[in-house]
């Protein structure tokens, strides 16, 4: 699957240059999209006797009036269906001229318990909520189990933001073309898309060059490059170390996840930094990794001295009894280089004052990375969050840039965004996931990649894919202590595809 994401102004445009430079023209495109769905159609449900093709006025009608006379071509039963005629001296106005079914009205469609149905209603021309029959049709195709095919996206689910406003059809293949939009991958459109399919219709990958996208599939393709590949010449320090600051004595677990994490992610060494009162029942549980008393904010600056690791993991179990923001601020300014990874109460603590971080990450020589699930990020930034006229994708990169820090913003569809505008949207996650400590984990698996070397962005994208699998291979039962076990077969893998690639 290509890794870049086009939004659907950036898909318009990506059209036009393609027709600008031949050798297709508007409704040369349209064939072969049209084309493209009927064989996807044709290759899964062959023997269907009725096939319902729905009709927009735009050019996904367009589609749709290709697919339907395909697919009367090839001898199934077709009825097409319109929400109007397209308008005149369009593609769609070709498309349906050359398509030999009459059109029914919308309003008298009612789908049958089961049926076929093609919705080419609208795709990327969505500007507004589905009108009134439109909106019934949607929720009929539901309420009868209707099998939906989409053409480019269920309609009704933005191609910008993958949200539903108002009805929208929930389809179990949705066949997009060239590139995946960000509305495939955020949720709900996610789960509107059903399989999804990304067609090859003619258009040539120079049409990139010029749209330069900035928004990308987290696939290993995106950061296989920057991936760590261990050298003869290393020993365990200059593999990575990683420091957890571990919480207090009843909740030493999650920095114990982290830190596990790290490790098996390929760092070198790992310690756990750990208030007194906890070292007894850290140290009954740690083994290959190391342990240093740390009780206080001042009490970093000295471990800092003696030696200074290159990533860090602030906030999984710390507790938000002890002044977690002092030790962030002390992180900050202490350390010498490096990245440190703020997580849960580590981001709970700046609630009241966010610019106190962001401004300290700005001045600070180290990369600072946030991991906020919903809950979280609507601490850190209250504005953004409540914004709903912003996609996730609008309100990740919001915050990178306002934070200067890489954002993790989690949930089924994670969003991972950089303060110089790249980002990037998870395609690998999975429910196993939902999980308690599990947040923990990936936070250790961040600050094991980045203290690797790999720049902040990557390592943020690999952890969060590489998260996902792992909790996928296992499935169901899945609990976050499986997840740092998981890690070797992942790593194996990736380290098997070809960097080239
Ligand atoms: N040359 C191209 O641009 C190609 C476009 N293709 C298809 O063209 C589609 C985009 O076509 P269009 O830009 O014509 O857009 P649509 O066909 O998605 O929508 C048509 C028009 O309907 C209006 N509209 C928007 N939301 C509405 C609503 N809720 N209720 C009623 N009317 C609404 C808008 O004015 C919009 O331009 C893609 O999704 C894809 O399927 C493909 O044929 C490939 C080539
Ligand atoms: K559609």
């Amino acid at each position: 699957m290509p890794i870049e994401l086009l939004s659907p102004a950036e898909m318009g445009e990506a059209d036009r240059i393609a027709i600008s430079h031949g050798p297709f023209d508007g409704y040369a495109l349209m064939r072969n999209a049209g084309a493209a769905v009927a064989a996807e159609v044709l290759r899964r449900f062959s023997g269907e006797k009725h096939i319902n093709v729905l009709c927009g006025p735009g050019n996904n009608g367009g589609d749709g009036y290709v697919v339907a006379r395909l697919l009367r071509e090839a001898g199934c039963a077709v009825r097409v269906i319109a929400e109007g005629p397209p308008r005149e001296g369009t593609d769609a106005a070709l498309a349906a001229r050359d398509c030999p079914l009459e059109a029914g009205p919308l309003s008298a469609f009612e789908p049958d318990a089961g049926s076929l149905v093609i919705d080419a209603l609208y795709g990327a021309g969505l500007t507004r909520p589905l009108d009134r029959e439109a909106a019934r049709v949607a929720a009929a195709c539901r309420n009868a189990c209707a099998r939906v095919v989409a053409v480019d996206l269920p309609s009704g689910i933005s191609g910008d933001s993958g949200r539903a406003v108002g009805e929208a059809f929930e389809a179990m293949l949705t066949v997009t073309f060239f590139r995946l939009k960000p509305g495939h991958l955020l949720e709900p459109g996610r789960a509107s898309c059903g399989e999804i399919v990304v067609a090859d219709i003619g258009l040539p990958e120079t049409v990139l060059e010029q749209i330069a996208p900035r928004t990308l599939v987290n696939l290993p393709a995106l950061w296989l490059a920057t991936y760590p590949r261990p050298t003869r010449q290393q020993y365990k320090y200059s593999r990575g170390h990683v420091a957890v600051f571990s919480g207090g004595p009843g909740s030493t677990g999650a920095a114990r996840l982290s830190a596990l994490a790290a490790a098996r992610s390929g760092a070198g060494a790992v310690t756990v930094y750990s208030p007194g009162n906890a070292l007894a029942v850290n140290a009954a549980h740690l083994t290959s990794i190391m342990l240093r008393r740390v009780d206080d904010p001042d009490a970093v600056r000295d471990a800092l001295a003696v030696r200074s690791p290159d990533a860090f993991v602030l906030g999984p179990g710390f507790g938000l009894d002890r002044p977690v923001r002092e030790w962030a601020l002390a992180v900050l300014k202490a350390s010498a280089g490096g990245v440190v990874v703020l997580d849960a109460d580590g981001i709970t603590s700046f609630r009241d004052r966010p610019e106190a971080l962001f401004e300290a990450a700005k001045s600070s020589p180290l990369d600072l990375i946030l991991t906020p699930h919903e809950g979280e990020f609507a601490r850190l930034f209250p504005d953004l969050a409540a914004d709903d006229g912003l996609s996730k994708l609008e309100k990740a990169r919001g915050a990178a840039a306002r934070s200067g820090a890489v954002v993790i913003f989690k949930g089924p569809d994670t969003v991972i965004a950089s303060a110089d505008g790249r980002a990037a949207i998870n395609f690998n996650g999975t429910p196993w996931l939902a999980t308690a400590g599990s947040g923990d984990v990936l936070a250790g698996i961040v600050a094991g990649l980045a203290a690797q070397k790999m720049p902040p962005f990557d390592a943020a994208c690999a952890a969060v894919w590489m998260h996902a699998e792992a909790a996928r291979r296992f499935g169901p039962g899945l609990i976050a202590e499986d997840l740092p076990g998981l890690m070797p077969q992942v790593l194996r893998e990736i380290l098997a595809i070809d960097p080239a690639l």
